[in-house]
């Protein structure tokens, strides 16, 4: 479990009322917990809650070579530095930032696939998130992957009959779906897997890029099935560097850079603030950029 920053557990007024949350293998999810992070809760629908986390990554580098022998370093690799977020039932959060902000690094955080350093995580349920969870095998066929990936994520097989069509018609791949799965390019491979996890209906889902690989009849069905998960009162994370897809799809949205959170606020507005910035680097207009940058931490940091 995530440990508890310390040095957040006081002066901030509490509200200890009860969180409407189940406990998940990974992490517990009680009051007193976030009371203790020093943080005030006073609704009760967070799905997701992260409390100033920090991940390090331990890196060993190969280090000069002399007399013939090649010394080894380990180097620590900040990817995230005190992030601190609350996501609610019903929103779809879309993650943007240059390469190596942090963005991967802070769903498999989120996901509980890697213990923060520092800081602690809380969800109401276990997430998903694509790409990780599905264990599709190349040698077997779309169809009878379908079926693996339903039953590894604990449905019963007349489950996995009913859920089988909703996701052969999700992936819209047709024919391939009798083709063993490493003949599919990535892109059909993404289709796929997406198609399953949301068929399964995941209180938490996060996408990691997955729908950047899709034809726009694909993103329309995506889309859809988002919607209504989203109106059932599901949370979706999504990653992407197309900032249209997250204005278009998202209702929020959290704009991190070098490991922090630069700005987080509606979709649209975060989303356009980014496609700015990201053409000012694109053009090599750094100095604009990087006050692009300053501007937005002005506006949008909570
Ligand atoms: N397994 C790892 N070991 C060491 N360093 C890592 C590892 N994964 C990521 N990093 C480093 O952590 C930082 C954040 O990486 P991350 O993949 O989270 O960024 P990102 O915003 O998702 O990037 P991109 O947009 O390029 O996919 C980068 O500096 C990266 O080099």
């Amino acid at each position: 479990m995530a440990a508890s920053n310390p040095e957040s557990s006081v002066s901030v007024p509490l509200d200890t009322s009860p969180i409407r949350v189940t406990e998940t293998e990974a992490y517990s999810f009680d009051a007193a917990e976030v009371a203790r992070a020093g943080r005030r809760i006073s609704d009760d629908n967070i799905t997701v809650f992260a409390d100033e986390v920090h991940l390090e990554y331990q890196v060993r580098t190969s280090g000069s070579r002399r007399k013939g022998f090649g010394i080894r370093r380990t180097r620590s690799m900040k990817a995230l530095r005190g992030i601190s977020l609350a996501v609610r039932e019903g929103e779809f959060v879309g993650l943007v930032g240059r390469n190596g902000s942090g963005k991967s690094s802070l769903l498999r955080v989120l996901a509980g696939l890697e213990p923060p350093s520092e800081g602690l995580v809380l969800t109401s349920a276990q997430p998903q998130l694509l790409g990780v969870s599905a264990a599709l095998l190349p040698e077997l066929s779309g169809e009878e992957n379908i079926r693996l990936g339903l039953l590894a994520m604990g449905f019963s097989p007349e489950v996995v009959e009913a859920k089988g069509s909703e996701v052969t018609e999700l992936s819209n791949l047709d024919d391939a779906l009798r083709m063993p799965m490493r003949t599919y390019s990535s892109g059909m491979a993404a289709r796929l897997r997406f198609a399953i996890s949301v068929a399964a209906k995941p209180e938490i889902l996060m996408i990691d890029e997955a729908l950047s690989t899709g034809d726009a009849a694909f993103m329309e069905r995506s889309r859809r099935a988002m919607d209504q998960m989203i109106a059932s009162a599901g949370t979706v994370f999504l990653v992407s560097h197309a900032a249209q897809q997250i204005e278009e799809m998202c209702t929020r949205a959290v704009w991190l850079d070098r490991g922090r959170v630069i700005a987080d606020g509606p979709a649209r507005d975060i989303a356009r603030a980014y496609r700015w910035f990201a053409h000012n680097l694109a053009q090599g207009n750094n100095d604009k950029a990087e006050q692009l940058l300053a501007d937005a931490a002005l506006q949008f940091k909570t």
